[in-house]
């Protein structure tokens, strides 16, 4: 028996991993297209030493997913390598929204959603109080902005929906689901006719229960001391670099591999690669859909299809690093709703999550789904670092240049979960019944790290 994984992001060393650590002997060969394992998590300092985050950067603890991800630290015995952030801790609290150039806190408690904080007109709790009167429209689905529009009204889809989904998609909210977003409010509404009675008389029906396979001492100490989101030293690459080191000796990994295409052969899978053909019993692909989609368009061009609508958005990142401190409130962070600024999506405080000595680390986010819009194809280095200075000098109102920078573009890094993705999800995987092909990663059932490792580690489980 062979098994091939296809990706050599975090998903795809975590297939490797979870099929050794279930205890298969059959032989596993991991393709990765770049020369760099570990996917869009890439951590690295800069001559001063100071970390800078080039991708995903903390991971939460909330939920079966961020237990997942705290019990595959303690399996790989990197306990003495994490720090916490606890949910007492401003940038566990602190979440902002730009409007106006000004910064304005996100209510974070019962007390604040009580009171007018601007730019709401209202406290946020009135508003979403409208959800009691707001009448039920059955519906397939729908986008998460008019979904919190017609339930809670339009400042809460504009402050709150609006750059939620550009914190976690860099997405529109007026085209991504609701329902894949939020699945549990998406059926408090269908059921209880309301999110809120939902939340209140719904909790066990609506939310996934506890897995209780994740139990271990990592995660009681997370659940104990009330940790909110974790990271690790070195950053998040050392738990690549830390999957790689367990799995290189028994897994034969194929870098500057592309994989062309594949097909089926007599209940065995043909893989063609730039310059060789292997023949698998079962494949796990950890490949975003847009790479899948040409691998598979001559052996099933219905999955073809339904890879191709799912799209892809790119991010462009500048870390920056400025001498002394530079916030006046600590947080983590702020994000601009997309009425405010299309090009620039968030700003995330590095230094005040994981603090580097009497520096401010801090990130820019731009572009998401109105890259092209704004910076065209290929933008110059120079343009996005001009864009976030002069974004930091505004918000932050200070006249000095960071001390280093990095500018990087994540191109096509974020699949976007459009309204109608849950149903076509579930054609894929309809197409896939019986073939032997599994798919883990960020494509189809959440985009965080998280989520991509925990579902990656359920198709490992069902393909055994
Ligand atoms: C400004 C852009 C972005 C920021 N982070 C991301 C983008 C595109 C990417 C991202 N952020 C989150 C996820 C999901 C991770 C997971 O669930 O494991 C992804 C892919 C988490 C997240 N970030 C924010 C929220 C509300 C969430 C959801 C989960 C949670 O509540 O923690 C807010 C947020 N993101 C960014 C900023 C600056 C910000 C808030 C101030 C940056």
């Amino acid at each position: 028996m062979t098994y091939a994984i296809f990706g050599g992001g975090v998903s795809g060393l975590a297939a490797a991993f979870y099929l050794k650590s279930a205890g298969v002997k059959s032989k596993i060969i991991l393709f990765e297209s770049s020369s760099h394992l570990g996917g869009w998590i890439r951590s690295c300092r800069n001559e001063n030493g100071t970390l800078f985050e080039l991708g995903p950067r903390t991971l939460r603890v909330a939920g079966n997913s961020g237990a997942n991800s705290l019990h595959l630290a303690h399996s790989l015995n990197l306990e003495n390598e994490i720090k916490h952030v606890t949910s007492s801790h401003p940038s566990a609290k602190n979440r902002m929204i730009k409007v106006g150039n000004k910064l304005h806190k996100l209510p974070n408690n019962f007390k604040s959603a009580l009171t007018k904080l601007p730019p709401f007109t209202k406290p946020l709790a009135f508003q979403i109080l409208g959800d009691l009167k707001a009448p039920v429209v059955p519906s397939n689905d729908e986008s998460f902005f008019s979904f919190a529009q017609r339930r809670f009204g339009i400042e809460v889809a504009k402050y709150a929906v609006d750059p939620f989904c550009r914190g976690i998609f860099a997405g529109n909210a007026k085209d991504l689901s609701v329902m894949a977003l939020s699945k549990s409010i998406y059926k408090a509404e269908q059921k209880y006719g309301s999110v809120l009675k939902g939340l209140v008389f719904g909790r066990k029906s609506l939310f996934d229960s506890k897995d209780l396979t994740l139990n271990c001492s990592l995660v009681g100490r997370a659940k104990k001391e009330k940790w909110s989101v974790w990271s690790l030293e070195g950053g998040l690459s050392t738990l690549v670099n830390t999957l790689k080191s367990r799995i290189e000796n028994s897994v034969e990994i194929h870098t500057n591999t592309k994989v062309q295409e594949i097909n089926s052969e007599n209940d065995k899978i043909v893989i063609k690669t730039d310059d060789s053909i292997y023949t698998v019993d079962k494949v796990i692909s950890c490949l975003p859909a847009f790479k899948l989609k040409d691998i598979v368009r001559s052996w099933n061009s219905p999955l073809f299809s339904l890879l191709k609508e799912i799209p892809y958005v790119s991010v462009g990142l500048v870390n920056l690093e400025y001498s002394g401190n530079i916030i006046n409130e600590p947080g983590f962070g702020y994000l601009i709703p997309s009425c405010e600024s299309k090009t620039v999506l968030g700003v995330i405080y590095d230094s005040c999550i994981f603090p580097q000595g009497n520096k401010t680390v801090l990130t820019v986010m731009m572009g998401g789904y109105w890259f092209k819009e704004v910076f065209g194809d290929s933008p110059s280095a120079d343009t996005l670092l001009e864009i976030a200075l002069q974004e930091i000098r505004k918000t932050f109102n200070v006249n000095i240049d960071p001390i280093n920078h990095k500018v990087t573009i994540l191109r096509n890094c974020i699949p976007q979960y459009t309204v109608g993705h849950h149903e076509r999800v579930e054609n894929i995987e309809h197409l896939l019944q019986g073939s032997n092909i599994y798919l883990g990663g960020n494509s189809f059932y959440g985009v965080g790290v998280n989520d991509a490792i925990y579902s990656t580690k359920k198709v490992v489980m069902s393909s055994l």
